[in-house]
């Protein structure tokens, strides 16, 4: 069996999953997703890898009500997720959507560092890592759920030389977008990390946004001026450029006046915490139309020889 090389990716030079109608050619194909650690289940009736108009590889997910989500293999970045026809995430209209960078939308995944002053001295790498610069593997998919894999590669053992296997797995469902983060440190000694979701959301109007959660009270590093504060709102609403690590909120949920919509944060584990970013007055990045309420795990995390971390959002959309 010879693959077509229109399966292959111009980029990565990586072959696409591309299942048959024709049972023979799906067995063939089982064989050789088995033969690269894959399983068979990734076999459906239609492709399950599709391209961008720029040649990025993309899956799409969808649940019995025709909620849907879009995963990219590169950073594993959710870009879309949508239910009863409205659209939760966004992309950044600067984003490079063609594999020149990461991207910059979606749930980006920020890992293993969040970003260089962060005060986690044991990591020396770029800001937000090199996870969502990495082509990740599909290990499954079926017709709701991927799972995808990142293994060490030359690329991050320049940077980080450490034995470790992320599973990402993202599942939508009637009710949810369902994600599970999972690292295993497969070497014989600990390492230090840290994780965020940097998750972009689509709004409105940042004039119709209010970020509601348990923020009331709560101490946040204002990392415009590098000055500590006592949050004193009950909800968080956007008129400067703001970016603010809330230690201990996990609950955000976003609300748009203008849609009508809310759409909260579930972090059920290992996100502890929450980043507010919104880069007001920058058009180029389209700060009126998107808030990040990331799910991070801000403070240096040990994951011991042989151990593991696991964070898990969901997200839950209504009408208000
Ligand atoms: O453009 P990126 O790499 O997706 O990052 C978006 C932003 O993420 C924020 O967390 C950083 O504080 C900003 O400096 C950065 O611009």
């Amino acid at each position: 069996w010879v693959l077509n090389p229109s399966t292959i990716n111009p980029r990565t030079g990586s072959a696409a999953l591309y299942a048959s109608k024709s049972s023979q050619k799906a067995i063939k194909r089982a064989a050789w997703i088995e033969s690269r650690g894959g399983s068979a289940a990734a076999i459906t009736d239609k492709p399950v890898t599709l391209k961008n108009d720029e040649g990025l590889a993309f899956v799409e997910l969808t649940s019995p009500n025709g909620s849907s989500t879009q995963v990219y293999t590169l950073g594993a970045c959710v870009t879309s997720y949508k239910t009863d026809g409205v659209e939760y995430l966004k992309v950044r209209p600067d984003a490079k959507m063609d594999g020149s960078k990461p991207i910059s939308g979606g749930l980006a995944f920020c890992w293993p560092q969040f970003g260089p002053d962060s005060g986690n001295e044991g990591l020396n790498l770029q800001q937000h890592g090199f996870a969502r610069n990495e082509d990740w593997q599909i290990e499954s998919v079926t017709g709701d759920e991927v799972v995808m894999t990142l293994s060490p590669t030359d690329y991050s053992k320049g940077m980080w030389d450490k034995e470790f296997k992320a599973t990402y797995t993202v599942k939508v469902t009637d009710g949810s977008l369902d994600t599970v983060f999972n690292v295993k440190n497969e070497g014989s000694e600990d390492f230090v990390h840290q994780a965020a979701l940097h998750s972009y959301f689509d709004i409105s109007s940042i004039k119709n946004l209010s970020i509601e959660g348990s923020f009331k009270g709560k101490e946040y590093l204002d990392k415009m001026t590098g000055e500590t504060k006592t949050e004193d709102r009950d909800a968080i609403t956007i008129g400067e450029e703001t970016d603010s690590v809330y230690m201990g909120v996990n609950d955000p949920s976003v609300v748009d006046s203008g849609k009508g919509k809310k759409i909260s944060v579930v972090d059920a584990k290992g996100w502890t915490d929450c980043v507010i970013w919104n880069p007001f007055g920058n058009e180029g990045m389209g700060y009126d139309n998107f808030v990040c309420a990331e799910s991070v795990a801000f403070n240096p995390v040990t994951v011991p020889a042989g151990g593991e971390w696991e964070g898990s959002m969901s997200l839950k959309a209504e009408n208000i």
